[in-house]
């Protein structure tokens, strides 16, 4: 069985696939610190714990941490005896083209992202995640990864209101009632939450203008349902799209390894 894990920025991932579908899922916050032991400790616990039975074969990984990535390979190494197939890595083969500029380290979660989306629901895609920062990619017309926005995500905003400005507190994102806040925090939510409604719609709106056709838009992440509620801005929503395109990126370097 498959063992993927997707470590972003605040979060790290670990699913267990049996080849036809995701078996377990579990999440943690991400921390470089964290070593192969500490791992595995974790995993293990869980898997007694919700009674999963498992034999890990092989490990795929996609980071946009370079630095968790070492203990992430011990842990493959070490517990489940497999070199670990690491998304970005020159070993590690993408089922599409990658067309950006030269010496551009695309994140591995936003090429996985498009893999994803190609997969599932074929080319002319924006997929947006919602993550520590919320990326827009697009898959062109013949599936390429062609490029994408990078917007700072959505908690990280309200974060940095409430780290630069001494009288605004820590708040948590919703839908405010209203536009027109009657206190600090409500204030806020609205401007984050309205303004993300509009920037989502000017991005996506203005991709399609440039790129002169009609295109699907892919949601994932814990936030896009509740953008979603207030507004209809995506065509999709698709909760595990990066594990999904671990899943495809795997097969794909299995059965090349396998010719
Ligand atoms: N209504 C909500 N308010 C605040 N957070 C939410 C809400 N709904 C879901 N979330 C959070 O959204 C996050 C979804 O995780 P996701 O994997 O999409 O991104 P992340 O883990 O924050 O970022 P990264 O992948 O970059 O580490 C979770 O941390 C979850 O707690
Ligand atoms: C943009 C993030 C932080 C989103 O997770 C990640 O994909 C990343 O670190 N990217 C590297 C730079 C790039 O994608 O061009
Ligand atoms: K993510």
């Amino acid at each position: 069985m498959l063992l993927a894990i997707d470590c972003g920025n605040t979060n790290t991932v670990f699913s267990i696939w049996d080849g036809q579908e995701f078996i377990a899922t579990w999440r943690t916050a991400t921390e470089w610190q964290r070593t192969a032991d500490q791992y595995y400790v974790w995993l293990s616990t869980l898997m007694k714990f919700q009674k999963v039975e498992a034999d890990i074969t092989d490990v795929i990984i996609s980071s946009t941490v370079p630095r968790v990535v070492f203990n992430l390979r011990v842990l493959a190494d070490r517990y489940f005896n497999t070199r670990p197939m690491v998304v970005g890595k020159p070993e590690c083969l993408l089922p599409v083209d990658v067309r950006v500029d030269e010496g551009t380290a695309v994140g591995p979660d936003r090429l996985v992202n498009t893999v994803a989306g190609y997969d599932l629901y074929g080319p002319d895609l924006i997929v947006v995640d919602f993550g520590t920062a919320t990326t827009f990619d697009v898959v062109a017309a013949d599936g390429a990864y062609v490029g994408g926005v990078i917007a700072p995500g959505v908690n990280l905003s309200l974060e940095a209101l409430h780290n630069a400005a001494a009288a605004l507190p820590h708040v948590d994102i919703t839908q405010p009632q209203r536009v027109v806040g009657t206190n600090t925090v409500t204030c806020m939510q609205s401007g984050v939450f309205w303004g993300y409604v509009g920037l989502v719609r000017e991005i996506c709106a203005r991709i399609k203008a440039e790129r002169e056709r009609d295109m699907r838009v892919v949601a994932t992440g814990g936030l896009a349902p509740l953008f979603q509620q207030a507004a209809d801005l995506f065509d999709e929503y698709q909760d595990d799209l990066t594990m999904h395109g671990l899943t495809v990126i795997y097969k794909y370097n299995k059965e090349l390894a396998d010719k």
